[in-house]
């Protein structure tokens, strides 16, 4: 019997989605028309043996996730539960918490999945690789390969190209170790928590020998990649699979678009009833899009490459939207572009409107790219990047916004670039 833990963070993170995560939970942006955990939910349930999804968080429960676990529960046909952390308690001490429900039913081990990743999740090749590897591992490892300078933002493994062992682990390191980065995705056999014991004992003891006891953090909070991977590389305790499939972090709102050209490409042979196909009386589709069977668009519009449009947006005549995402209850009036943008839940973009924002994808000319994670200002500007359009803007007619971030609730009244509408 298996399980998954899929580990969602909580209201502080996600701060390089805003203004997108002050309306939803970042794990619950739509990407590819789906709520981003779906996709790891629906990898999860397809795993024979699987018994049980649990998200482990510190978001207060809301009506939002449970609305969402409720709806994986029957469409998954899976027991699928939020469990919220008391604090944020670190990628392994979360898990370590709650080690008693996680191991009841006695599953002989488990997914551990970061759930701020895309990716094709090869969970029965992980299986298999971890049957092929013999039962001395206690935790399998995703990887892929990254340039020398990207690996650098990510947890760096030296591995045995013999053997698959992970020999020697650095979390984002300061200068180059490995161009094999850590993926956030996981398998654990129960054992991992015998590892994680000793760190908590440990700290706990620290704890207590410390003259000040609140100027430490508490000994809960434990990272499973500075704390567990750092020690156990070399150990032959742990071992990677690595991926030659896509794969790449949501950081951000970029990403998101990135993100979700992936996984709409790999709809073609996942979901291909979710790819919107030309058709009489439709509007022209290029490439890969997504349409909520509830949208409202004229067929005049034109979509695609790499559009998903969510649910009761309407799109007017003449509309040209690509590489966006409209989110649900938007409207595009008659012949406005959107190019490179996120629109906000129930935004207006006016009559003859541009949005336009600046793609942030890896360099296609290096197989190893990954996304940058952007940083929002760069030489005292703002880095150019994708146009975000919080929740309810307005956009008049006849105005252009590019490379703009607009927070939630505005009524704009002229053309913006390079800014920050606060
Ligand atoms: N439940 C819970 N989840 C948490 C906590 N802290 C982080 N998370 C979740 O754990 C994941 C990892 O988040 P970060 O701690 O922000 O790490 P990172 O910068 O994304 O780096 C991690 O992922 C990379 C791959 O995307 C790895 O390369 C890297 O080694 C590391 O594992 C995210 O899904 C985040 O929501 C916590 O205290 N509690």
């Amino acid at each position: 019997m298996l399980k998954a833990v899929i580990l969602i963070g909580g209201p502080q993170k996600g701060t390089r989605f805003r203004p997108l995560s002050f309306e939803v939970p970042k794990p619950l942006f739509p990407v590819a028309g789906v709520p981003m955990l779906q996709h790891h939910i629906e990898a999860c349930a397809k795993v024979p043996g699987m018994k049980e999804i649990i998200l482990l968080g510190f978001y207060q429960p809301n009506e939002e996730l449970n609305r969402f676990l409720m709806t994986m529960q029957q469409e998954f046909k899976i027991s699928v539960r939020y469990l919220q952390e008391f604090a944020a308690l670190g990628t392994a001490g979360g898990i370590y918490h709650f080690r008693d429900q996680i191991l009841s039913g006695g599953p002989s081990a488990f997914f551990l999945m970061n759930a701020d990743v895309c990716s094709e999740f090869p969970l029965l090749d992980m299986l298999r690789f971890h049957g092929n590897h013999g039962d001395a591992h206690c935790g399998v490892l995703l990887g892929t390969t990254a340039n020398r300078t990207q690996s650098l933002n990510y947890g760096c493994i030296v591995v045995n190209q013999q053997t698959n062992e992970a020999l020697h682990y650095v979390e984002k390191p300061g200068t180059f170790v490995s161009d094999i980065i850590n993926c956030g995705i996981y398998l654990f056999t129960p054992e991992i928590f015998v590892h994680i014991g000793a760190v908590f004992q440990r700290n706990q003891q620290e704890r207590l020998q410390d003259e000040q006891p609140l100027g430490r953090q508490r000994a809960e909070v434990i990272h499973l990649e500075q704390d567990i991977f750092t020690a156990l590389a070399g150990q032959q305790q742990l071992c990677v699979y690595k991926t030659q499939h896509f794969w790449s972090q949501i950081k951000s709102a970029g990403s998101a678009i990135y993100a979700s050209r992936l996984y709409l490409s790999q709809y073609h042979h996942t979901h291909p009833e979710r790819l919107a196909v030309n058709q009489e009386g439709g509007p022209k589709i290029i490439g890969n899009v997504y349409i909520h069977p509830t949208a409202n668009i004229d067929p005049t519009a034109v979509l695609g490459p790499n559009v998903s449009i969510g649910k009761g947006v309407c799109l007017g005549a003449g509309v040209r939207v690509r590489e966006s995402i409209i989110l649900h209850g938007a409207t595009l009036q008659d012949h406005s572009c959107v190019l490179n943008s996120i629109v906000g839940w129930d935004s207006t973009v006016g009559k003859w409107a541009r949005v336009e924002g600046t793609p942030s994808d890896p360099n296609p000319n290096d197989p190893y790219a990954k996304m940058d994670s952007e940083t929002l200002f760069r030489d005292g500007g703002l880095t150019p990047s994708i146009t975000i359009l919080g929740c309810n803007v307005n956009i008049p007619s006849e105005v252009i916004i590019r490379n703009s971030i607009v927070l939630p609730h505005k009524d704009l009244n002229r053309s913006f670039k390079n800014q920050i509408i606060l």
